[in-house]
């Protein structure tokens, strides 16, 4: 039987359109006019700083409406070494790609934990700081800014004319795109993109989200900073005035357009910014209107941008590979100690001591706001206890990021699923291996990859690697959190109400899944309102009213506990508590 082979046309498409582009590129220079041959290298510009800002706001999902201070610091470099110091361009290229990583470590280490809109504000006052700031020195040659700026020489040649400097301007542009490309295979391209989905979720699956954000700023700002010697080199002359938040907004204009995230879109965002207006020249007087219909128009018609980024493809290794080693005997243990929590007047949780050995289901039950997920929280790290100790293997986890803790081997999902919904289902379980293994800058190893298929596999998921998490059914959902926090092959498992909203059958696949994973020594906590599912699963209950653990032992033991009764079922003419009852008996 014959197959189709789009894969392979698709697989084709992705990997000959850049080099295609690239010919098409150098063809063009040799034809296009003296106009539009610059024209198309401040295209390449504008490329250049979409590839940069397509890490920070793209990535990373952190806006920033000041990038172009990256590309005046990078051109007010370059300018200054060559005019005071007499440096030759190549010279300074390397320090003016470190000053504006240098500032991209200023920018984002105070914003590290701001978000969104404060992040626009801040971004938007570094911006016009660095440009209030050359327009008023000497040095950077006040408002008239720097002049004089000698040409780029190439083995010998000097670079004047639109087409070489045309030439000059595509090399940069590959050498960024190259660059680019890589970094968008690395582990790092993924955390960037969990960090942008959810990144609170990305902490506590293991994603170092502060080093992560951190690494956003400095690589798009080093990215984006080669624009501005390029710039500076084009025209001879570095203008305070090209610097504005004007420009930052066009930046951010071209990831908008062209599509987050998508390196094709930045080029067809660059297009649209840089050519458009040009094009409207014909139409002086209303050339601000109709750019300003266009750009609405298009953003109205692609909300996703014009070329959008695609889901990659989960690489599947031949086999799933060995089950990992189940944790040495007495380890998998979970032991928390006199836990308090306080919010205010409200003691949340009060002196909670729990543990959870290999292969043990320990169950946390209690009434509404008994202080069960504040408990979940204190434990992984996501709120600071006020008192108490958490141990995970023996080792002191309390006090950690949330991140270490998972690293520690305590992985967790959430009452409302927190799933990285642009991913795919494969690179939702892949992010949860940053919990066994941090490293950035490198692709997922094979290792990563048949942990990932082992994982979708244990938990049915196998079928649907592909999907954008977004799209799963609700079932499939809590199955893909569980397999998220399963790849980091945690001592002790944290679930909180994974039943919740499950219809009867879900409920039989969770019990058996959480069976399986026992069966492998993990340690499994459990909230869960559902109690006959709490009956039937669980080696022990803990019940907690007001924050407090009023009653713990095996099950048959809380069914009988009428303190558990009376507390957790509530008032006796609710008519409720009879049912709820009944499932207790
Ligand atoms: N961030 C917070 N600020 C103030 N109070 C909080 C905060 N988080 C929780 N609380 C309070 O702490 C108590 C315990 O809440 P928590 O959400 O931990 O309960 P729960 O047992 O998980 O409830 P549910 O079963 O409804 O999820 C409640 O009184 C709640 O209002």
């Amino acid at each position: 039987m014959k197959t189709l082979r789009r894969p392979d046309a698709t697989a084709l498409a992705r990997h000959a359109g850049w080099p295609l582009l690239l010919l098409a590129a150098l063809a063009a220079g040799q034809v296009l006019d003296d106009y539009a041959v610059t024209v198309a290298g401040t295209i390449l510009i504008y490329a250049i700083l979409g590839l940069g800002i397509n890490i920070v706001v793209g990535y990373a999902g952190l806006l920033d409406l000041g990038f172009a201070a990256f590309f005046a610091i990078g051109a007010y470099t370059s300018g200054l070494l060559m005019l005071k110091l007499h440096w030759g361009f190549w010279a300074t290229l390397p320090v003016a790609v470190l000053a504006a990583a240098a500032s991209g470590v200023v920018i984002g280490y105070p914003t590290l934990r701001l978000r969104s809109d404060y992040l626009a504000i801040v971004t938007l006052g570094f911006g016009e700081i660095i440009r209030i700031t050359v327009v008023n020195l000497d040095v950077t040659g006040g408002p008239n800014g720097l002049t004089g700026i000698p040409p780029v020489t190439v083995g010998g040649r000097e670079i004047v004319t639109p087409p070489d400097f045309f030439y000059l301007a595509l090399a940069f542009f590959a050498a960024v795109l190259v660059l680019t490309g890589l970094l968008a295979r690395t582990r790092l391209a993924y955390a960037w993109r969990a960090v942008r989905a959810d990144d609170r979720a990305a902490e506590a699956v293991g994603v170092p989200t502060r080093r992560v954000k951190l690494l956003a700023y400095v690589l798009g700002a080093a990215v984006g900073s080669v624009a501005g010697p390029l710039n500076a080199a084009q025209l001879g002359t570095v203008d305070p005035s090209s610097f504005t938040f004007l420009t930052s907004l066009m930046i951010l204009l071209v990831v908008i357009i062209g599509g987050m995230g998508s390196r094709p879109g930045v080029v067809v965002g660059a297009v649209v910014v840089v050519a458009l207006p040009e094009a409207l020249r014909t139409v002086q007087e209303y050339r601000g209107l109709f750019f300003a219909l266009l750009l609405v128009l298009i953003v109205l018609v692609r909300p996703q941008g014009v070329w959008p980024a695609r889901p990659r493809r989960f690489a599947r290794p031949a086999a799933a590979g060995p089950e990992p080693a189940p944790p040495a005997a007495g380890g998998g243990v979970l032991e928390v100690e006199g836990l308090t929590r306080r919010f205010g007047g409200v003691t949340a949780v009060e002196d909670l001591s729990l543990r959870a050995g290999a292969g043990e289901v320990v169950s946390v039950i209690g009434p509404n706001g008994a202080g069960k997920t504040t408990a979940f929280n204190c434990v992984t790290g996501m709120i600071a206890p006020d008192a108490g100790t958490v141990r995970v293997a023996g080792r002191r986890v309390h006090g950690l990021a949330p991140h270490r803790v998972a690293a520690a081997g305590l992985a967790r999902t959430f009452q409302n699923i927190r799933l990285f919904e642009e991913l795919t289902v494969a690179e939702n379980v892949l992010v949860g291996r940053f919990a066994r293994d941090r490293s950035l800058l490198r692709p997922p190893s094979r290792a990563d990859a048949a942990a990932v298929r082992r994982c979708l596999e244990f938990t049915g998921l196998a079928e649907a690697a592909d999907r954008p998490a977004g799209g799963l059914p609700y079932g499939d959902r809590r199955r893909l959190e569980i397999a998220r926090a399963l790849a980091a092959e945690p001592r002790a498992l944290l679930l909180d109400e994974p039943a919740a909203g499950a219809n009867p059958t879900e409920k039989r696949a969770l019990m058996d899944l959480i069976g399986r994973v026992r069966a492998r020594g993990v340690a499994v906590v459990l909230i869960e309102h559902d109690v006959a599912l709490v009956m039937s699963v669980s080696t022990r209950v803990v019940v907690l009213d007001r924050g407090r653990a009023i009653a713990a032992g095996p099950p048959a033991e809380i069914r009988a506990d009428d303190r558990v009764i009376a507390a957790y079922i509530g008032v006796p003419d609710d008519p409720d508590a009879g049912l709820q009852a009944e499932v207790l008996r």
